[in-house]
């Protein structure tokens, strides 16, 4: 198994903050990882410094044994959870402005996606739902054809159905060559899914490693061990 991101002892700090915190992990490639944590654990601050939108303050981030910057970002996707677009743009809008933007960029499967989520290319993003946004969003990030893709809470605020399309989207796009990094507090919905658990708690890890083993080891669901390791969190 390749590794495609390795950190070593990753520290991000704001002011004397430490949002992350000598953090030391490998992703794999061909896997889906849930990045797992309570509010404010440093699951953003990680996916920003390994798609290069922050820098660390110290330690390494590598993505495929090189420091992450102009060739990782082109092979990164992040998917912010922030709304990121004009407020003139409408669906089909966004897609050109990817376009032009990534080279990996495939309009063919955007339009898939758009309408396997009810979207209208002609829908102006300013006035979708928090949930259509939602599904515009993934929509987009989805259509990369990137090495790594990196979707910051994907399932806030959306549907049972929206969010099982999205969950079933990733599968489909799974492949040896992508590797997805997910993060939720819907941990329920990502044990369906994914391969990799990665446990966050006040910029560092807590525990990660392979779900059936995880489970199978500690003789408890997904749930049940987040539960455990935040039980002193207010969530
Ligand atoms: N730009 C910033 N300036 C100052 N502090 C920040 C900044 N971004 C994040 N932080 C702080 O860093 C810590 C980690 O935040 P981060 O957004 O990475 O957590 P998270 O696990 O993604 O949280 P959530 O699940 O709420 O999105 C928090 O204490 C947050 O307040």
């Amino acid at each position: 198994m390749a590794t495609i991101l390795e950190c070593s002892e990753l520290t991000k700090k704001y002011g004397s903050h430490r949002a992350v915190d000598n953090l030391n992990l490998q992703i794999e490639r061909g896997r889906v990882y849930a990045l797992l944590g309570p509010n404010g654990s440093g699951k953003s601050t990680f996916m920003k410094m390994a798609a290069g939108l922050i820098h660390p303050s110290s330690g390494k981030i590598l993505f495929e044994g090189e420091s992450v910057g102009k060739n990782s970002k082109a092979k990164t996707v992040y998917m912010p959870t922030e709304s990121y677009f004009y407020s003139y743009m409408t669906w089909k809008d966004a897609g050109h402005y990817f376009a032009d933007f990534y080279e990996d960029f495939q309009p063919q499967v955007y339009e898939q996606l758009l309408s396997a989520f009810s979207l209208e290319p002609k829908m102006k993003i300013s006035k979708m739902s928090s949930g259509m946004m939602a599904k515009g969003k993934a929509a987009l990030a989805l259509s990369r054809d990137a090495s790594l893709i990196m979707l910051d809470e994907p399932l806030n605020g959306i549907d049972i159905i929206a969010r099982d399309q999205i969950l079933e989207t990733i599968q489909k796009y799974c492949s040896p060559t992508k590797t997805f990094l997910v993060s939720s507090h819907l941990v329920d919905d990502l044990e369906r899914m994914t391969d990799d658990a990665i446990f966050m708690k006040n910029g560092g890890l807590v525990m990660c490693g392979k779900v059936d083993e995880l489970t199978k080891h500690h003789g408890k669901t997904m749930t049940e061990l987040y539960k455990e390791v935040y039980s002193d969190c207010v969530m």
